[in-house]
């Protein structure tokens, strides 16, 4: 397969027009579809990863509502813009797209991201695993990619940007459903964390539109009620979605199941990558979890898993934080060429719920 070149096409236009031709890599995590643009998007220019974020969403926003929206994509999907690293450790750097615009961080994505570079040989091959590390904007994620003899590639596992519990037990005023605590945790992107039980739903039987409906309410009112901080950068300081949990905080063998709701009502097919990290995180700060303790996690929807754990303690400027090791499994699922015709009045594509 050949190396991408989404970040060196620089003939590609910078206009949705009749020239455009964007290839794409297909893949799913736990369900949760992840659209890495191969080729086709326009050079998007920045010194730092958060620069490029910067640009995209304010000069071709219109290419990621044309690749995630219909009729290309629809209401949940996610995409990987792959650009120009500039951390001098990282192998490839990604910027992560959803129905409503740019994460900070994303671990499915990170999971497929590591079979494909290996795949598409960015990275060498190595048996029993090949290292890839992946800039993203929260920092440089380090994934482990297992490669067995046949070149086939497999489980990935990554090391997360250190990660911590932000605030315990805040009280926000949510519309429809009253006061409630919540957790902040991060895990390269900040979440919301709270049990489901507590507004009488279950994250493994209750309506995907329930939970969607009620984590949609959360998010709007923490964003409104508490501002947050990260000592790195304001561009990672915003609330990127509310998972609902079982409760099941407190360390057993049995899987924990929660359901993430991010960006436009988005929901999370798998057990969400980044949201694992910082439940994780949550749950060490607690002492609910110890250092090297594994944990199943599981999509209450999907019920597909990943595994997480705490590897080591960090620092986030002075922040107490642990690097968070989850492990998941991608699948490719096929590829696409897009391309736009003039008289298309549905130019930059449209969202139904
Ligand atoms: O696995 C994750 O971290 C992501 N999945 C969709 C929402 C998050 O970015």
């Amino acid at each position: 397969m050949a190396a991408p070149t989404s970040y060196d096409s620089a003939s590609s236009p910078s206009r949705l027009s009749a020239d455009v031709v964007i290839h794409t890599t297909e893949m799913h995590t736990g369900g949760e579809p992840l659209r890495i643009i191969d080729s086709g998007y326009p050079t998007l220019v920045g010194d730092t990863i958060l620069e490029k974020r910067r640009y995209a969403r304010q000069n071709h926003d219109q290419f990621r509502t044309f690749l995630m929206h219909e009729p290309r994509g629809h209401y949940d999907m996610y995409g990987a813009i792959l650009v120009e690293p500039d951390a001098p450790e990282a192998h490839m750097a990604a910027l992560f797209t959803h129905n409503e615009g740019y994460s900070t961080m994303c671990g499915h994505a990170v999971i497929a991201l590591g079979r494909y570079a290996v795949d598409r040989e960015i990275v060498k091959p190595s048996i029993p695993e090949a290292q890839v590390n992946i800039q993203c904007p929260c920092g440089v994620v380090r994934a482990y990619v297992s490669c067995d003899k046949n070149g086939k590639t497999g489980a990935v596992r990554f090391h997360s940007v250190p990660a911590f519990l932000f605030a315990e037990d805040m009280e926000v005023d949510v519309e429809g459903l009253g006061k409630l605590r919540v957790d902040i945790s991060y895990g390269g992107a900040f979440y919301a964390f709270l049990d489901a039980a507590k507004i009488g739903l279950d994250v493994r039987t209750s309506s995907t539109r329930d939970i969607v409906a009620a984590g949609a309410k959360i998010t709007d009112a923490v964003k409104t009620q508490i501002k947050l901080h990260h000592p790195d950068s304001d561009d990672l300081a915003f609330l990127y979605g509310t998972i609902l949990t079982d409760g099941n905080d407190q360390f057993t063998d049995e899987p924990t199941a929660n359901v993430c709701v991010f960006a436009d009502s988005q929901v999370d097919r798998c057990p969400t990558g980044s949201g694992v990290t910082a439940r994780i995180a949550l749950q060490y700060k607690k002492g609910l979890l110890q250092l090297g303790q594994r944990r199943v996690f599981q999509s209450g929807i999907t019920k597909s898993t990943f595994t997480g754990k705490v590897i080591a303690e960090a620092k986030a400027g002075e922040v107490d934080a642990v690097v968070v090791e989850v492990c998941g499994r991608a699948h490719y699922c096929g590829s696409n060429v897009f391309t736009f015709e003039e008289d298309d009045n549905m130019k930059t594509g449209f969202l139904l719920r």
